[in-house]
């Protein structure tokens, strides 16, 4: 779309946001055009999370205006917002996964007469809107039974209940699948079509090219570029996402149209002993129901493995499970000495025993969000030697650690004292990481490592992973991503259907039969 001489649809005008002396929003021009689809991305820690805080209003502005049809515009509550016609899909969905699809539309909803819900016209309403998107909605299906791509179209059908223009979609990828996310953007392009606004939030280029009319590069709370996606190149876009810096330049691969089993990384050493042996397991959802029956696997010292598929699958328990959080309901399970049929299969011993867990869920069972960074640090290293010193904490060496893995990591925060919850997500999980991937592990799980963060990270991230492999260490990794796995792991495990389908050797299976799989077929269709 060229830009418009129209009225746009929401504008902010010089808008600042500041939280102490961190400015997270710089004097920000920025123009959404009615019907127009406007991605916006830049590195964590840009100040992407902040304006979508301030155009659904969660904060104000400090300096300067949002406008709605050119008319500034104050929104008081989040509900002013909503009432503006702002929708947003939260990067962590806000639905309680215990209550049906339609209880979780309810809790949001303004059909309440005589202090009652009309559950049947809300349920219509949903219906219709779930028919315009061509969604499947069935009303009374409990979330904690859908996977994240059926969640995330109850988020969607949650914030177009209301009358939406503009629908702000916050990193809605980092959790799809290939066909899931082509899916996504079908739903987008038919927004468009009903001349919504859509702000996409994202980390990854490919998003930005495939559905995107322009894109908004933020750099250090500003804007460093709007420019029409038509002719825009991958390299124009990193370089104004990281600044003239050639040096920040040469250290972000820009990834090519797809890589393939040839680009892995790869190591040179035959892999390790064993350090962990799944044999015959089963595993339950939360909800009781079997994630997966029958794995086995081994993983060795000094390799990479996979597990992939769609989210959902089976391969969450399996972290769990290693982690000491679950035990298997069937099948046993070997460990670094540790066995699951003994009474101390639990997170606190095989942590001792040298598992370390960087978890999916970041934000419930990977951060305490009102304590600083060391002592978030802390949680994984409070028995290392050197934090304590006859039963007392050493604050002052706590912080120095901390703050070169504050440096090295690039995590933008003020400090080692600075509170968790104030850290951008992109910066949180790079605390966790520097966390987890610290001291000496001898089985790294790790799930979804790269989900959220700018390309830098990513590749710093892998470099990282790599290295802890030639170091001898195991790592079971998580990911939906098929490029990082070709790029990153030696082998790749398959989970879909309550089954799983290798492992296979990285560099001797191809992106048809992993789609295969993916999908829950043993060959790939002729
Ligand atoms: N409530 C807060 N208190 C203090 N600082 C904050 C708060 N919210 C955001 N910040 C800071 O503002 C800056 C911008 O954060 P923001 O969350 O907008 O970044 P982002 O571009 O969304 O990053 P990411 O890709 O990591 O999610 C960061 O330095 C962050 O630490």
């Amino acid at each position: 779309m060229t830009e418009n001489l129209a009225t746009p649809l929401v504008a902010l005008r010089g808008v600042t946001k500041r939280f102490g002396d961190v400015v997270a929003n710089r004097a920000v021009d920025l123009e959404i055009g009615q019907g127009e689809v406007l991605a916006l991305v830049g590195e964590n820690g840009a100040g992407k999370s902040t304006i979508v805080n301030m155009l659904s209003g969660v904060f104000p502005p400090d300096e300067g205006a949002i406008e709605i049809d050119g008319v500034p515009t104050v929104f008081a509550t989040p509900a002013d917002s909503v009432e503006a016609g702002i929708g947003v899909v939260h990067q962590h969905y806000m639905l309680v996964p215990t209550l049906s699809a339609l209880d979780n539309i309810a809790l949001q909803a303004r059909e309440i007469g005589l202090g009652k819900i009309d559950r049947s016209a809300l349920g219509a309403r949903a219906g219709k809107v779930a028919e315009t998107l061509g969604f499947q909605f069935d009303k009374r299906q409990r979330i904690d039974s859908l996977d994240v791509a059926h969640q995330q179209r109850i988020e969607i059908i949650k914030a177009l209940m209301h009358e939406v223009r503009l629908l702000i979609l916050d990193e809605p990828t980092a959790v799809l699948g290939a066909e899931d996310k082509a899916r996504l953007f079908e739903t987008v392009r038919g927004l468009k079509g009903q001349g919504v606004s859509v702000v996409l939030i994202t980390h990854k280029l490919e998003d930005i090219f495939a559905v995107a009319d322009r894109a908004v590069i933020l750099r250090n709370g500003a804007v460093a570029a709007s420019l029409p996606v038509r002719g825009l190149s991958a390299d124009t876009i990193v370089s104004h996402m990281v600044g003239a810096d050639a040096e920040a330049r040469a250290e972000v691969q820009i990834p090519s149209e797809g890589a393939t089993a040839d680009d892995s990384v790869g190591h040179t050493h035959p892999p390790g002993k064993v350090v962990c042996r799944v044999r015959d397991v089963t595993l339950h959802r939360p909800n009781g129901s079997v994630a997966v029956a029958g794995l086995s696997l081994e993983l060795h010292a000094g390799e990479i493995v996979a597990a992939a598929g769609v989210d959902g699958n089976g391969q969450s328990e399996l972290v769990r499970c290693l982690a000491g959080m679950q035990r298997p309901a069937d099948g046993e399970v070997d460990c670094l000495g540790l066995n699951s049929r003994m009474s101390d299969w639990t997170p606190a011993r095989l942590r001792r025993a040298g598992v370390s867990h960087i978890p999916e869920d970041r934000r419930r069972s990977g951060i305490v969000g009102d304590m600083s960074l060391a002592k978030n640090y802390l949680l994984s290293h409070l028995d290392d030697p050197g934090f304590t010193r006859f039963g007392l904490l050493r604050n002052r060496y706590l912080a120095q650690v901390v703050d070169e893995r504050i440096s090295r990591f690039k995590v933008r925060a003020p400090g080692s004292g600075e509170r968790m919850k104030n850290l951008s997500g992109g910066n949180q999980q790079k605390v966790v990481l520097a966390r987890e991937l610290d001291g000496d592990p001898r089985l790294i799980l790790a799930a979804h490592p790269s989900r959220g963060l700018d390309l830098n990270t990513i590749a710093f991230v892998h470099q990282v992973l790599d290295e802890a492999r030639e170091a001898g260490r195991s790592i079971l990794l998580l990911s939906s991503d098929i490029d990082e796995i070709l790029k990153i792991a030696d082998r790749i495990l398959v989970f879909a259907g309550g089954r799983t389908f290798g492992p296979a050797r990285c560099a001797e299976v191809d992106r048809r039969t992993i789609g295969a799989w993916i999908a829950g077929h043993e060959d790939v269709p002729a």
